[in-house]
């Protein structure tokens, strides 16, 4: 295994770039100014001894050029994993690689771009995976549980604590859980298409103690490494700050979605969620699971949110939204203060309650995410009154605000 030079290491604040990407937005309750000043000692400490571990594999680590699955490259992951596993540690797998393993098997030459063949490429590949995994494991008497997990379900309460449970009682009967986007199922329009957002919130679902994301370049860079000059990043002491001195480019294979814009919005919803993170290339996945200086470590935010408003403020698409006026946009950035029908001037889209919505100022920037309390059709009847008066008109059950404080979480304009 080829050593991880030092000498190409820079820190955070060593050139000026362009960050532009999909960043969600940073949660307000955890903010740069809450971070604990970790040391980068301490934070692989953090992470040699974390016991409940995420690791999550893309597609150019598990594939050969070709694009067919690379049984070698899948082989010698469940090697570090199983020895890690063995040192008593509980590890929940998130791989990517069912529509790179699929493609070839079905006559593609190259990955399909159009959804359904992505989908049905999808289908027969996520198949050939869980065989590979599960074999590869059972050479080291370890078992594995697949979880198809689609967008919609980790923005549904009820499949996300689903979801929960059974990744727990998998952790706890020993297996090794494999999770991967139920790609065959997923919708266009609501779907996660890389798997790095899918493991902070897997990260977040178990409340691992790291997550660690294995790629096919060696860490972050200031620069997209084909770039000349640009440097490896050893150690993030806060993920916003990087945000603004590396530039970054998109995915460097043919067979990646994701790209580094996903994986350090990854790393900062774990890193918020008080999680280490690591993120390294796949043949340096054991000495990354045993703290050493390997890669790219992300400091966790001492201050961190629950698990269930960090999963709001994450929840990636918003089914419509309210418009606050100015003094309801005043209240809810002021911190803990519900939306109330009192202080919204309008509703856009068609969602239910239960569903996750924006929160607009009346210029049309998101000022928080949130849970409907009401179904959208419902809210023109309440815009501009009061509790009490909603209560008069419509009855009991709807004597509360359109989104309760416990489910709104403040997000920044970053978007
Ligand atoms: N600043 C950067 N530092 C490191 N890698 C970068 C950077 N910007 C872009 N990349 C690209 O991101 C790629 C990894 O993302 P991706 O191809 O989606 O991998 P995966 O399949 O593992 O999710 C790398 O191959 C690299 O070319
Ligand atoms: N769920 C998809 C993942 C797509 C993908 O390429 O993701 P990634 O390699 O993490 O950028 C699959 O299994 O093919």
């Amino acid at each position: 295994m080829q050593a991880a030079s030092t000498s190409e290491e820079a820190t955070v604040s060593v050139e000026a770039g362009t960050s532009a990407g999909t960043f969600a937005g940073t949660f307000a309750e955890a903010t740069a100014s809450d971070t604990t000043q970790y040391t980068h000692e301490q934070v692989r400490r953090m992470l040699s001894e974390a016991q409940t571990i995420v690791v999550k594999v893309g597609s150019s680590s598990l594939t050969a050029p070709s694009g067919h699955l690379d049984r070698e490259k899948l082989h010698a992951l469940v090697d570090a994993l199983a020895r890690t596993a063995h040192l008593g540690a509980r590890i929940v797998l998130v791989s990517s690689g069912a529509i790179a393993a699929g493609f070839g098997p079905l006559g593609f030459d190259a990955r399909p771009t159009d959804v359904a063949t992505q989908q049905a490429a999808a289908s027969v590949g996520q198949g050939m995976l869980m065989s590979e995994y599960e074999s590869a494991f059972a050479r080291y008497g370890l078992r594995v549980g697949q979880i198809l997990i689609t967008a919609r379900d980790t923005i549904t309460p009820a499949q996300y604590r689903n979801a929960r449970r059974t990744l727990n009682r998998l952790l706890d009967l020993g297996v090794i859980p494999i999770v991967n986007e139920n790609d065959a199922l997923a919708s266009n329009e609501i779907r996660f298409g890389d798997n790095d957002k899918l493991s902070a919130l897997v990260a977040n679902i178990v409340q691992a103690d790291a997550l660690v994301l294995l790629t096919d370049v060696d860490g972050l860079y200031t620069a997209p490494p084909s770039q000349p000059g640009s440097q490896r990043i050893a150690y993030v002491q806060n993920v916003h700050e990087v945000l603004n001195a590396v530039t970054i480019g998109g995915t460097g294979s043919a067979v990646g979605t994701g790209g580094m814009h996903t994986k350090l919005d990854a790393a900062r919803v774990a890193n918020e969620s008080g999680i280490p993170v690591v993120l390294t290339r796949a043949a340096f996945a054991g000495p990354a699971l045993m703290g050493d200086a390997v890669g790219t470590a992300f400091a966790p935010v001492k201050a961190r949110g629950s698990a269930r408003r960090l999963w709001i403020g994450f929840a990636a698409h918003p089914r419509g939204s309210l418009v606050a006026d100015e003094g309801a946009v005043t209240a809810i950035q002021a911190g803990r203060a519900s939306l109330l029908a009192a202080g919204v001037v309008g509703v856009i889209g068609d969602f239910s309650a239960g569903d996750p919505i924006s929160i607009t100022d009346e210029q049309g920037t998101v000022v928080a995410k949130g849970i409907a309390a009401y179904d959208a059709e419902e809210v023109p009847q309440t815009l501009g009154r009061t509790t009490a008066q909603i209560k008069k008109l419509l009855g009991e059950e709807y004597a509360h605000p359109l989104v309760h404080r416990d489910d709104l979480v403040l997000v920044d304009s970053v978007q």
